[in-house]
Protein backbone atom coordinates (compact mmCIF):
# COMPACT_ATOMS: atom_id res chain seq x y z
CA UNK A 1 0.00 0.00 0.00
CA UNK A 2 1.01 3.54 -0.88
CA UNK A 3 2.80 5.49 2.12
CA UNK A 4 -0.09 8.28 2.66
CA UNK A 5 2.68 10.96 2.28
CA UNK A 6 4.85 9.67 -0.36
CA UNK A 7 3.62 12.41 -3.54
CA UNK A 8 4.83 11.50 -6.77
CA UNK A 9 3.64 14.52 -8.07
CA UNK A 10 3.62 18.20 -6.37
CA UNK A 11 1.87 20.93 -7.84
CA UNK A 12 1.67 24.62 -5.68
CA UNK A 13 0.44 27.95 -6.77
CA UNK A 14 0.28 27.75 -10.40
CA UNK A 15 -1.39 30.20 -12.72
CA UNK A 16 -2.00 29.43 -16.22
CA UNK A 17 -3.97 31.72 -18.67
CA UNK A 18 -4.10 32.25 -22.09
CA UNK A 19 -4.18 36.24 -23.26
CA UNK A 20 -6.82 37.80 -20.74
CA UNK A 21 -8.59 34.50 -19.58
CA UNK A 22 -7.11 33.18 -16.52
CA UNK A 23 -7.28 29.23 -16.19
CA UNK A 24 -5.98 28.16 -13.02
CA UNK A 25 -4.97 30.90 -9.91
CA UNK A 26 -3.38 29.56 -7.06
CA UNK A 27 -4.10 25.61 -7.90
CA UNK A 28 -2.54 23.19 -5.33
CA UNK A 29 -2.22 19.22 -5.90
CA UNK A 30 -0.55 16.47 -4.30
CA UNK A 31 -0.66 12.92 -6.07
CA UNK A 32 -0.12 10.08 -3.39
CA UNK A 33 2.43 7.12 -4.97
CA UNK A 34 -0.02 4.26 -6.23
CA UNK A 35 -2.63 5.95 -6.24
CA UNK A 36 -5.74 6.26 -9.04
CA UNK A 37 -6.17 9.75 -8.59
CA UNK A 38 -9.48 10.88 -10.65
CA UNK A 39 -9.37 14.20 -12.07
CA UNK A 40 -12.74 16.38 -12.35
CA UNK A 41 -14.39 19.72 -13.29
CA UNK A 42 -16.68 21.33 -15.56
CA UNK A 43 -15.52 21.90 -19.16
CA UNK A 44 -13.33 24.22 -19.35
CA UNK A 45 -11.91 24.23 -16.07
CA UNK A 46 -8.32 23.43 -16.97
CA UNK A 47 -7.83 19.68 -16.56
CA UNK A 48 -6.05 18.99 -19.81
CA UNK A 49 -3.91 22.16 -19.27
CA UNK A 50 -3.13 20.79 -15.68
CA UNK A 51 -1.95 17.66 -17.04
CA UNK A 52 -0.04 19.40 -19.88
CA UNK A 53 1.69 21.64 -17.25
CA UNK A 54 2.60 18.95 -14.97
CA UNK A 55 4.09 16.67 -18.11
CA UNK A 56 6.00 20.11 -19.56
CA UNK A 57 4.05 20.81 -22.73
CA UNK A 58 2.81 24.16 -21.05
CA UNK A 59 4.38 26.33 -19.01
CA UNK A 60 2.66 28.00 -16.30
CA UNK A 61 2.94 31.78 -15.75
CA UNK A 62 3.87 31.11 -12.35
CA UNK A 63 4.08 28.11 -9.90
CA UNK A 64 5.74 25.36 -8.81
CA UNK A 65 5.33 21.45 -10.09
CA UNK A 66 7.76 18.51 -8.93
CA UNK A 67 6.89 15.08 -10.50
CA UNK A 68 9.55 12.22 -8.85
CA UNK A 69 11.06 15.07 -6.51
CA UNK A 70 12.08 16.36 -9.49
CA UNK A 71 10.66 20.44 -11.06
CA UNK A 72 9.56 19.86 -14.35
CA UNK A 73 9.11 23.80 -15.28
CA UNK A 74 11.80 25.35 -16.69
CA UNK A 75 13.87 22.22 -17.22
CA UNK A 76 16.50 21.97 -20.09
CA UNK A 77 15.27 19.73 -22.88
CA UNK A 78 18.31 17.30 -21.83
CA UNK A 79 17.32 17.33 -18.08
CA UNK A 80 13.61 16.73 -18.78
CA UNK A 81 14.49 13.17 -20.61
CA UNK A 82 15.33 11.45 -17.50
CA UNK A 83 11.64 12.06 -16.07
CA UNK A 84 9.78 12.08 -19.21
CA UNK A 85 11.01 8.66 -19.04
CA UNK A 86 9.29 7.75 -15.99
CA UNK A 87 5.70 8.34 -17.17
CA UNK A 88 3.43 7.34 -19.86
CA UNK A 89 0.44 9.49 -21.48
CA UNK A 90 -2.55 8.47 -22.99
CA UNK A 91 -4.17 11.53 -24.90
CA UNK A 92 -8.15 12.21 -25.65
CA UNK A 93 -8.85 9.58 -28.62
CA UNK A 94 -5.39 7.89 -28.38
CA UNK A 95 -3.29 10.07 -30.64
CA UNK A 96 -2.21 7.41 -32.76
CA UNK A 97 0.18 8.42 -35.54
CA UNK A 98 -2.32 7.63 -39.02
CA UNK A 99 0.77 6.72 -40.39
CA UNK A 100 2.52 4.24 -38.77
CA UNK A 101 0.93 0.45 -37.70
CA UNK A 102 0.17 -0.27 -34.13
CA UNK A 103 3.56 -1.77 -33.22
CA UNK A 104 5.00 1.09 -34.59
CA UNK A 105 3.21 3.51 -32.75
CA UNK A 106 3.85 1.94 -29.42
CA UNK A 107 7.51 1.91 -30.38
CA UNK A 108 7.55 5.63 -31.01
CA UNK A 109 9.01 6.26 -27.43
CA UNK A 110 11.29 3.17 -27.58
CA UNK A 111 12.96 4.59 -30.74
CA UNK A 112 13.16 7.87 -29.11
CA UNK A 113 14.13 7.15 -25.77
CA UNK A 114 16.58 3.89 -26.51
CA UNK A 115 17.67 4.15 -30.31
CA UNK A 116 20.19 1.84 -29.46
CA UNK A 117 17.59 -1.22 -29.10
CA UNK A 118 17.62 -3.43 -32.07
CA UNK A 119 14.48 -3.65 -34.28
CA UNK A 120 13.42 -6.83 -33.29
CA UNK A 121 13.81 -6.23 -29.60
CA UNK A 122 11.66 -3.03 -30.25
CA UNK A 123 8.91 -5.67 -32.21
CA UNK A 124 9.14 -7.72 -29.21
CA UNK A 125 8.56 -5.27 -26.47
CA UNK A 126 5.57 -3.62 -28.39
CA UNK A 127 3.89 -6.89 -29.28
CA UNK A 128 4.05 -7.62 -25.80
CA UNK A 129 2.99 -4.07 -24.93
CA UNK A 130 0.07 -4.78 -27.42
CA UNK A 131 -1.26 -7.57 -25.89
CA UNK A 132 -0.38 -6.72 -22.43
CA UNK A 133 -3.50 -4.22 -23.08
CA UNK A 134 -5.89 -6.91 -24.51
CA UNK A 135 -5.63 -5.96 -28.01
CA UNK A 136 -5.41 -9.15 -30.07
CA UNK A 137 -2.15 -10.12 -31.26
CA UNK A 138 -3.15 -9.04 -34.77
CA UNK A 139 -3.82 -6.00 -33.94
CA UNK A 140 -0.34 -5.04 -33.94
CA UNK A 141 0.46 -5.16 -38.10
CA UNK A 142 -2.83 -2.63 -38.47
CA UNK A 143 -3.33 0.65 -38.87
CA UNK A 144 -5.36 2.67 -36.61
CA UNK A 145 -7.80 3.20 -38.97
CA UNK A 146 -9.20 -0.48 -39.10
CA UNK A 147 -9.11 -0.40 -35.87
CA UNK A 148 -12.42 0.12 -33.24
CA UNK A 149 -12.19 2.85 -30.91
CA UNK A 150 -12.01 1.20 -28.20
CA UNK A 151 -8.77 -0.67 -29.82
CA UNK A 152 -7.61 2.68 -30.13
CA UNK A 153 -7.25 3.74 -27.08
CA UNK A 154 -5.75 0.05 -26.01
CA UNK A 155 -3.16 1.46 -28.53
CA UNK A 156 -2.79 4.63 -27.25
CA UNK A 157 -2.66 2.86 -23.77
CA UNK A 158 0.06 -0.11 -25.15
CA UNK A 159 2.28 3.16 -26.43
CA UNK A 160 1.80 4.80 -22.97
CA UNK A 161 3.18 1.73 -21.38
CA UNK A 162 6.62 1.28 -23.77
CA UNK A 163 8.67 2.16 -21.47
CA UNK A 164 7.51 0.76 -18.52
CA UNK A 165 6.19 3.83 -16.70
CA UNK A 166 6.05 4.36 -13.11
CA UNK A 167 3.54 7.24 -13.16
CA UNK A 168 0.80 6.77 -16.16
CA UNK A 169 -1.46 10.06 -17.35
CA UNK A 170 -5.09 9.46 -18.76
CA UNK A 171 -7.11 11.83 -20.63
CA UNK A 172 -10.53 10.70 -20.55
CA UNK A 173 -9.88 7.32 -21.47
CA UNK A 174 -13.68 6.03 -21.53
CA UNK A 175 -15.30 9.30 -23.58
CA UNK A 176 -17.08 8.13 -26.37
CA UNK A 177 -16.77 3.99 -25.71
CA UNK A 178 -19.86 2.01 -25.14
CA UNK A 179 -20.55 1.17 -21.19
CA UNK A 180 -19.20 -2.51 -21.47
CA UNK A 181 -16.03 -1.14 -23.30
CA UNK A 182 -15.90 1.54 -20.90
CA UNK A 183 -16.34 -0.70 -17.86
CA UNK A 184 -13.29 -3.04 -19.55
CA UNK A 185 -11.28 -0.18 -20.18
CA UNK A 186 -11.98 1.44 -16.61
CA UNK A 187 -10.94 -2.67 -15.02
CA UNK A 188 -7.77 -3.05 -17.18
CA UNK A 189 -6.65 0.42 -16.05
CA UNK A 190 -7.06 -0.74 -12.15
CA UNK A 191 -5.61 -4.40 -13.10
CA UNK A 192 -2.68 -2.81 -14.75
CA UNK A 193 -2.04 -0.23 -11.64
CA UNK A 194 -2.65 -2.98 -9.31
CA UNK A 195 -0.46 -5.28 -11.27
CA UNK A 196 2.16 -2.23 -12.58
CA UNK A 197 2.13 -0.72 -9.35
CA UNK A 198 1.44 2.66 -11.14
CA UNK A 199 0.38 5.87 -9.72
CA UNK A 200 -2.71 6.77 -12.14
CA UNK A 201 -3.37 10.48 -13.03
CA UNK A 202 -6.98 10.16 -14.92
CA UNK A 203 -8.91 13.15 -15.79
CA UNK A 204 -12.74 11.96 -16.44
CA UNK A 205 -16.03 13.20 -16.69
CA UNK A 206 -17.07 9.53 -15.97
CA UNK A 207 -18.91 8.94 -12.98
CA UNK A 208 -19.23 5.36 -13.30
CA UNK A 209 -14.82 5.44 -13.84
CA UNK A 210 -14.72 7.26 -10.34
CA UNK A 211 -16.70 4.94 -8.45
CA UNK A 212 -15.16 1.58 -9.79
CA UNK A 213 -11.34 2.40 -9.77
CA UNK A 214 -10.28 5.52 -8.32
CA UNK A 215 -9.11 5.72 -4.86
CA UNK A 216 -9.36 9.56 -4.63
CA UNK A 217 -10.58 12.45 -7.17
CA UNK A 218 -9.43 16.04 -7.66
CA UNK A 219 -12.15 18.80 -8.40
CA UNK A 220 -11.55 21.40 -9.96
CA UNK A 221 -13.43 24.66 -9.85
CA UNK A 222 -12.64 28.64 -9.46
CA UNK A 223 -9.51 28.29 -11.01
CA UNK A 224 -8.38 25.48 -8.18
CA UNK A 225 -8.34 22.52 -6.85
CA UNK A 226 -11.18 22.93 -4.68
CA UNK A 227 -11.43 19.71 -2.67
CA UNK A 228 -9.47 16.07 -3.04
CA UNK A 229 -10.55 13.20 -1.33
CA UNK A 230 -12.03 9.59 -1.53
CA UNK A 231 -16.23 10.29 -3.10
CA UNK A 232 -17.40 9.87 0.32
CA UNK A 233 -15.22 12.52 1.79
CA UNK A 234 -15.53 14.95 -0.62
CA UNK A 235 -20.17 14.29 -0.02
CA UNK A 236 -19.37 15.22 3.28
CA UNK A 237 -17.53 18.96 2.64
CA UNK A 238 -21.65 19.96 1.32
CA UNK A 239 -20.58 21.54 -1.47
CA UNK A 240 -23.39 22.53 -4.02
CA UNK A 241 -20.93 21.45 -6.80
CA UNK A 242 -19.98 18.07 -5.79
CA UNK A 243 -23.28 17.39 -4.54
CA UNK A 244 -24.95 17.84 -7.73
CA UNK A 245 -21.91 16.30 -9.71
CA UNK A 246 -22.36 13.08 -7.17
CA UNK A 247 -25.91 12.76 -6.43
CA UNK A 248 -27.63 13.89 -9.33
CA UNK A 249 -29.48 11.10 -11.76
CA UNK A 250 -26.04 9.66 -13.28
CA UNK A 251 -24.36 10.04 -10.07
CA UNK A 252 -27.12 7.91 -8.52
CA UNK A 253 -26.42 5.27 -11.85
CA UNK A 254 -22.80 5.10 -10.99
CA UNK A 255 -23.31 4.04 -7.54
CA UNK A 256 -26.08 1.43 -8.12
CA UNK A 257 -23.34 0.18 -10.54
CA UNK A 258 -20.76 -0.02 -8.08
CA UNK A 259 -23.28 -2.06 -5.78
CA UNK A 260 -24.40 -4.45 -8.59
CA UNK A 261 -21.00 -5.51 -9.42
CA UNK A 262 -19.79 -6.13 -5.60
CA UNK A 263 -23.00 -8.06 -5.50
CA UNK A 264 -21.59 -10.00 -8.18
CA UNK A 265 -18.00 -10.01 -7.26
CA UNK A 266 -19.26 -11.78 -3.99
CA UNK A 267 -20.96 -14.23 -6.51
CA UNK A 268 -19.10 -15.07 -8.32
CA UNK A 269 -16.21 -15.40 -5.16
CA UNK A 270 -12.55 -13.94 -4.51
CA UNK A 271 -10.89 -15.62 -7.35
CA UNK A 272 -12.70 -13.50 -10.39
CA UNK A 273 -10.09 -12.79 -12.85
CA UNK A 274 -8.88 -8.85 -12.12
CA UNK A 275 -10.04 -7.67 -15.37
CA UNK A 276 -13.46 -8.79 -15.28
CA UNK A 277 -16.52 -6.51 -16.96
CA UNK A 278 -18.57 -5.34 -14.56
CA UNK A 279 -21.95 -4.52 -15.15
CA UNK A 280 -22.58 -0.66 -15.33
CA UNK A 281 -25.15 2.02 -15.31
CA UNK A 282 -26.89 0.23 -18.35
CA UNK A 283 -27.56 -2.82 -16.09
CA UNK A 284 -25.86 -5.45 -18.07
CA UNK A 285 -24.70 -8.62 -16.64
CA UNK A 286 -21.54 -9.04 -15.19
CA UNK A 287 -19.44 -10.79 -18.29
CA UNK A 288 -16.82 -13.20 -17.49
CA UNK A 289 -13.44 -13.68 -18.51
CA UNK A 290 -11.60 -10.12 -19.50
CA UNK A 291 -9.52 -9.02 -21.74
CA UNK A 292 -10.68 -11.13 -24.25
CA UNK A 293 -14.28 -9.89 -23.92
CA UNK A 294 -13.45 -6.79 -23.26
CA UNK A 295 -11.51 -6.38 -26.85
CA UNK A 296 -14.80 -7.61 -28.26
CA UNK A 297 -17.16 -5.59 -26.05
CA UNK A 298 -15.36 -2.37 -27.62
CA UNK A 299 -16.13 -3.62 -31.26
CA UNK A 300 -19.91 -1.83 -30.27
CA UNK A 301 -17.86 1.26 -30.12
CA UNK A 302 -20.27 4.72 -30.50
CA UNK A 303 -23.29 1.98 -30.33
CA UNK A 304 -26.35 3.60 -28.67
CA UNK A 305 -25.51 3.80 -25.08
CA UNK A 306 -21.92 5.65 -25.47
CA UNK A 307 -20.57 6.86 -22.30
CA UNK A 308 -19.49 10.29 -23.51
CA UNK A 309 -18.89 13.39 -21.23
CA UNK A 310 -21.41 14.22 -18.29
N1 LIG B 1 -3.38 26.35 -26.32
C1 LIG B 1 -4.43 27.04 -25.90
N2 LIG B 1 -4.64 28.30 -26.30
C2 LIG B 1 -5.69 29.02 -25.86
N3 LIG B 1 -6.61 28.56 -24.99
C3 LIG B 1 -6.45 27.30 -24.55
C4 LIG B 1 -5.37 26.48 -24.98
N4 LIG B 1 -5.47 25.29 -24.37
C5 LIG B 1 -6.58 25.35 -23.61
N5 LIG B 1 -7.16 26.56 -23.71
C6 LIG B 1 -8.38 26.99 -23.01
O1 LIG B 1 -8.21 26.67 -21.65
C7 LIG B 1 -9.47 26.28 -21.09
C8 LIG B 1 -9.30 24.96 -20.38
O2 LIG B 1 -9.06 23.95 -21.37
P1 LIG B 1 -8.93 22.42 -21.00
O3 LIG B 1 -8.81 21.69 -22.29
O4 LIG B 1 -7.87 22.23 -20.00
O5 LIG B 1 -10.34 22.15 -20.33
P2 LIG B 1 -10.89 20.80 -19.73
O6 LIG B 1 -11.24 21.04 -18.31
O7 LIG B 1 -9.92 19.69 -19.99
O8 LIG B 1 -12.20 20.67 -20.60
P3 LIG B 1 -13.00 19.41 -21.17
O9 LIG B 1 -13.58 18.74 -19.98
O10 LIG B 1 -14.04 20.02 -22.02
O11 LIG B 1 -12.03 18.55 -21.93
C9 LIG B 1 -10.47 26.26 -22.23
O12 LIG B 1 -11.21 27.45 -22.20
C10 LIG B 1 -9.59 26.21 -23.46
O13 LIG B 1 -10.21 26.85 -24.54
Amino acid sequence: MAARDEHIIRVRGIRNSFGDQVIHDGLDLDVRRGEILGVVGGSGTGKSVLMRSIIGLQTPDTGEITVFDEPTIGREETEAVSIRKRWGVLFQGGALFSTLTVAENVAVPLREFYPELSPALMDEIASYKVVMTGLPADAGPKYPAELSGGMKKRAGLARALALDPELLFLDEPTAGLDPIGAAAFDQLTKSLQKTLGLTVFLITHDLDTLYAICDRVAVLADKKVIAVGTIDELLALDHPWIEEYFKGPRGRAAVAAKENHAQGSADAQADAHPTEVSARTTGQPSLGGAVDNAARGETQDNARGERGTG
